[in-house]
C-alpha cells in the first residue's frame, strides 16, 4: 500500500474521533459521570430490595443526556469569556474546533432525548426536576457569573438536583433521608468550588466572572465559605443515620463523622492560609469525599 492511500484511508477516521472526543469535552463527561454516580447511589438507597435495573439504567441516560447538554449549552454561552482564560482557551469552541451551530445543534439534540427518556421511561417528577436543574444551570447560573458572587449557591442548587432525580425515578416519595442526601450535595459544593475559585481568581477575573475570590480577592469570605458549608455538611450528612431505614447506624455515623471533619478540617486550614497548596488539597479531598461517603451509606443499607 502506497504512503497515500495510507493516509486518505486514515485521515478521516482519525478526523472523526478527533471531532468526537471535542463533542465529548463539551459534556463536561467528569462532571457528569460523578452526577450520574451520586444519582444511581441515590436510587439504591431509595428502593434498596426493589430497585428496577431497567428504570435505573433509563434514568442515569435520561439524567447524563440533559446534563450533557446543559454543559455544552453552557460552554457556548461562554465561548467568548472562555477564551481569556488559560484553563478554557483550549476548550473546542474559544479554540475554533467546534462551531457555534454545532454546539447549539448538540445541545439540543441531547436535551431532547434527555428528556423524552424520562418523560417516557423513567417518570414526569424525574424529567420536571431535570428541566428545572438545566434551567437553573444554563439560564440563571451561566449568566448570573459575570453579574454576582451569588451565582455559587445558584450553581449548587442546580448541581444538586440530580441526587433528587436519581430518588425520584424509582418512584419513591421524596423524605428526611432523600433531602438529607440533597443537603449533603448542596453543601459539598461550597469547600469544592472555593478552593477552586481560589487556584482560579485571576482567570476568573480576566474573564469578567465575579467569583467570591474576585469581589474579595483576600479570599476570607471564600474561606469562610467553604468553612461554614463543610461545617453544615457535617451534622446534615448523619441524618441517615438515624432514619430508620438504614442499616447499622454506628459505622455509618463514625466514617460519615470522619470524612466530614477531614473536609471541615482541611476547609479551615485553606481559610487560614489561603494558598495554592492548601486550595488544592481541599479540592482533591472534595473530589474523593463524596464516593467515599455514598459508598460506606450503601454498604450499611443494602
Ligand atoms: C457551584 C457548583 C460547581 C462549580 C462552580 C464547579 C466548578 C468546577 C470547576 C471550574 C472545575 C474544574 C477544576 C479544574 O480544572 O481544576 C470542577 C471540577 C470538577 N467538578 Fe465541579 N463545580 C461545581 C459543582 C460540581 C458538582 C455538583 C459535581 C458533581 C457531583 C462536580 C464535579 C466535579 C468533578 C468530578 C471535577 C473534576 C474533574 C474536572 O476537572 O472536570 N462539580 N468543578
Ligand atoms: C440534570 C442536569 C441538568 C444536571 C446539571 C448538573 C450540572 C451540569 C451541574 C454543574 C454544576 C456546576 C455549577 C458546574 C460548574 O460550571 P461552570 O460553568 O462554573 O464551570 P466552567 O467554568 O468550567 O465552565
Amino acid at each position: 500500500m502506497s504512503t497515500s492511500t495510507i493516509i486518505t484511508s486514515e485521515s478521516p477516521s482519525r478526523a472523526l474521533v478527533a471531532k468526537l472526543s471535542d463533542y465529548l469535552e463539551l459534556t463536561k463527561p467528569r462532571i457528569v459521570l460523578l452526577e450520574l454516580i451520586v444519582a444511581s447511589a441515590a436510587a439504591c438507597l431509595a428502593a434498596p430490595h426493589t430497585l428496577d435495573m431497567q428504570v435505573l439504567l433509563f434514568a442515569l441516560a435520561g439524567t447524563g443526556l440533559v446534563a450533557a447538554s446543559a454543559s455544552i449549552a453552557n460552554q457556548w454561552w461562554e465561548r467568548s469569556s472562555d477564551a481569556h482564560m488559560p484553563r478554557t482557551e483550549d476548550r473546542p469552541l474559544p479554540a475554533g474546533r467546534v462551531s457555534s451551530a454545532e454546539a447549539i445543534l448538540l445541545s439540543l439534540v441531547t436535551l431532547l432525548a434527555g428528556m423524552a427518556i424520562l418523560v417516557w421511561r423513567v417518570n414526569m417528577l424525574t424529567a420536571l426536576l431535570g428541566l428545572a436543574s438545566w434551567m437553573l444551570y444554563v439560564v440563571i447560573y451561566t449568566p448570573l457569573k459575570t453579574r454576582s458572587s451569588f451565582n455559587t449557591t445558584v450553581g449548587a442548587v442546580a448541581g444538586a438536583i440530580p441526587i433528587i432525580m436519581g430518588w425520584t425515578a424509582t418512584g419513591t416519595p421524596l423524605g428526611l433521608n432523600a433531602w438529607s442526601l440533597a443537603g449533603v450535595l448542596f453543601l459539598w459544593q461550597f469547600p469544592h468550588f472555593m478552593a477552586i475559585a481560589w487556584i482560579y481568581r485571576h482567570d476568573y477575573a480576566a474573564a469578567g466572572h465575579r467569583m467570591l475570590t474576585v469581589v474579595d480577592p483576600s479570599g476570607m469570605r471564600a474561606g469562610a465559605q467553604a468553612v461554614l458549608g463543610a461545617a453544615v455538611l457535617i451534622p446534615v450528612s448523619l441524618i441517615p443515620a438515624v432514619v430508620p431505614t438504614s442499616g447499622s447506624p454506628l459505622l455509618y455515623l463514625t466514617w460519615s463523622f470522619t470524612l466530614g471533619t477531614i473536609l471541615l478540617g482541611l476547609s479551615i486550614r485553606f481559610a487560614i492560609f489561603r494558598d495554592e497548596i492548601s486550595a488544592r488539597f481541599l479540592l482533591r479531598a472534595s473530589l474523593i469525599y463524596l464516593p467515599a461517603w455514598l459508598a460506606m451509606l450503601l454498604v450499611v443499607t443494602l
